[in-house]
């Protein structure tokens, strides 16, 4: 914190009237009596700063433990860590709405996408007709395409059939970071333009996972601290991103163009559908433009989460053997074949792995930041306390996941905290998914959740039918993982580390391969 207050200290003698709004801000204010980091009482600098930093999610749940359940984390800004405060923010109908800082966000003055508009009744249109794509009927139509990218993620990995005819027969290490991302964003290629952007298979378009890096870490600053936009920081802070977002434009917008000229229902992907839906009621569709902002975001919005969720899995499968050991078991004992891994009964039945991948999204959830919401006229009252209009508030998904009360042990990674069994009554497995919000919760909760959950059911299980899997060895099997000594937040070695910028970058885990032996070839052969 010295290092961020030498700034703030000469801005203060070269701006006098700063320290009387200052002054005002920790005494008279009306949120003066919450507590909080002195900084974030002060100004939004301290919200912009730990979002650059990535650790703006562990600060709060440090914060939480150190000031209590309402933390004051900006002059304006409340956030709460109680289950109820969870339900009362964001099923709120007419108390709340998304913040300013979302506006930030759009590229152009009125240029809202499904994620970014505040105005209710422009959101309502744009998910009325999106929520067509995302129906389970067009979800379950497109499994097949995806689990065409799952079986050259799993053929990858395993490198040949019989790999582990040779030597140990365990692969390199594997970045698992890139394995997932290169996998996550193919099949969103495919779902939003039907093409797959073929980075599992080449390398010509890998710069898009940099150039969707920079956007997002300059959004998440200018998120907390809106003000910060009018400063062009990207122009300094972020050069190399500005020309890598350049190109990322680019080849977005020829996928839009060509989308456009293809003839009508050549392709059974979400573009295709958007360009025909229309509102039940009133008849409108999609613009042209509007349709480019949607397909830009729900790139980033489908392909960065789910893919911080697949690496995060693999993190915590490596570190917690039993939980590891257990899941081969449910998955190697329901299928008989590997291609017989899909959306159905059996796969329904695989609890374990359905609890494996809840667990990862408590213990990291893949959007891990604060979802601010602005309080509207006649404010609102959560847990005892009045909050006027115009203040933001909102819950910390990864700091209400590591709430002691609601989630005991909340570090160790436990996927039968989710399975009712003797030893876990159903109240308590009710008590866990009432506060469990990965996705968000109300009107403006995630619209491609069932997809997630399709990506990483499939992919899990059959990355678990074909291969055995272990961490590498040595530090480079430490990478993502929490360290020893660390700030704290960043100091427990079984947690996935993870930087938060809207949604998370990370780096790992370095994960080995091996081939089952006499499973291969269905892969291969298909
Ligand atoms: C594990 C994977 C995912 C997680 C954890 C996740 C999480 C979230 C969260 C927390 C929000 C709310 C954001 C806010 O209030 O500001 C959201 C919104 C959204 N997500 Fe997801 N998401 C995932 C995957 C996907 C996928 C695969 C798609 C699309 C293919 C998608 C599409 C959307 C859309 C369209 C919204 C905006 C909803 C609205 O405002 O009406 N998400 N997601």
């Amino acid at each position: 914190m010295a290092g961020i207050s030498y700034p703030l200290l000469l801005l203060s003698h070269s701006h006098p009237q700063l320290i009387l709004v200052w002054i005002y801000r920790v005494t008279f204010h009306p949120l003066a009596k919450y507590p909080g980091p002195w900084l974030a009482k002060v100004s939004d600098f301290y919200g912009a700063y730990h979002n650059v930093m990535g650790r703006l999610h562990t600060e709060t749940e440090v914060s939480h433990r150190r000031y209590g359940p309402i933390v004051r984390q900006g002059p304006n800004k409340l956030v709460f860590n109680s289950v109820t405060a969870l339900h009362d923010i964001y099923y709120s109908k007419d108390g709340v709405q998304k913040s300013y800082g979302y506006v930030t966000m759009i590229p152009a003055p009125g240029a809202f996408n499904v994620f970014t508009a505040v105005d209710k009744d422009i959101h309502r249109f744009k998910r009325k007709v999106l929520n067509q794509g995302f129906s389970d009927q067009t979800i379950r139509a497109f499994e097949p395409t995806m689990l065409h990218h799952i079986d050259i993620f799993v053929r990858k990995l395993m490198r040949a059939p019989n790999y582990n005819d040779a030597a140990d027969g365990w692969s390199p290490p594997y970045n698992m970071t890139a394995c997932s991302r290169h996998l996550q964003y193919d099949v969103m290629g495919e779902f939003g333009f039907g093409q797959s952007f073929e980075l599992q298979i080449k390398t010509d378009n890998h710069f898009l996972i940099d150039a969707v890096t920079a956007t997002t870490r300059k959004a998440g600053a200018y998120v907390q601290y809106p003000k910060l936009q009018y400063l062009q920081l990207d122009k300094l802070l972020y050069r190399k991103g500005l020309w890598m977002r350049e190109k990322y434009l680019q080849l977005m917008g020829r996928l839009v163009r060509e989308r456009l000229s293809a003839e009508k229902d050549s392709q059974n992907d979400l573009f295709s559908f958007l360009v025909d839906a229309k509102d039940p009621e009133t008849g409108k569709g999609f613009t042209e433009s509007e349709l480019w902002a949607e397909s830009r975001f729900l790139l980033i919005a489908g392909a960065d989460t789910s893919s911080t969720g697949l690496t995060a899995a693999f993190f915590y499968l490596t570190a917690y053997p039993e939980c590891y050991a257990k899941l081969v078991s449910e998955i190697r004992t329901t299928f008989t074949s590997g291609s017989e891994i899909r959306t159905g009964p059996k796969l329904a039945s695989c609890h374990y792995l359905r609890a494996c991948i809840d667990e990862m999204m408590r213990m990291s959830p893949p959007i891990s930041g604060t979802l601010w919401r602005e309080v509207c006229p006649g404010g609102i009252d959560l847990d005892n306390n009045h909050i006027p209009q115009g203040y933001d508030i909102g819950v910390n998904p990864y700091a209400v996941h590591h709430n002691e009360e609601l989630y005991p042990d909340s570090y160790t990674y436990k996927p039968e905290r989710w399975i009712v069994s003797d030893d876990n009554p159903r109240e308590a497995v009710e008590r866990a998914r009432f506060a469990f919000s990965p996705f968000s919760l109300g009107t403006r909760a995630c619209a491609g959740r069932n997809m997630a959950y399709m990506e990483l059911m499939d992919t899990l299980a059959r990355t678990v039918w074909y291969t055995d899997f272990k961490r590498a060895e040595g530090p480079l099997g430490q990478i993502s993982a929490g360290e020893e000594g660390a700030r704290e937040g960043r100091h427990r070695v079984n947690e996935f580390q993870l930087e938060e910028h809207i949604t998370c970058h990370h780096d790992g885990p370095y994960v080995q391969f091996r081939g089952r032996k006499g499973f291969g070839e269905e892969l291969f052969k298909l």
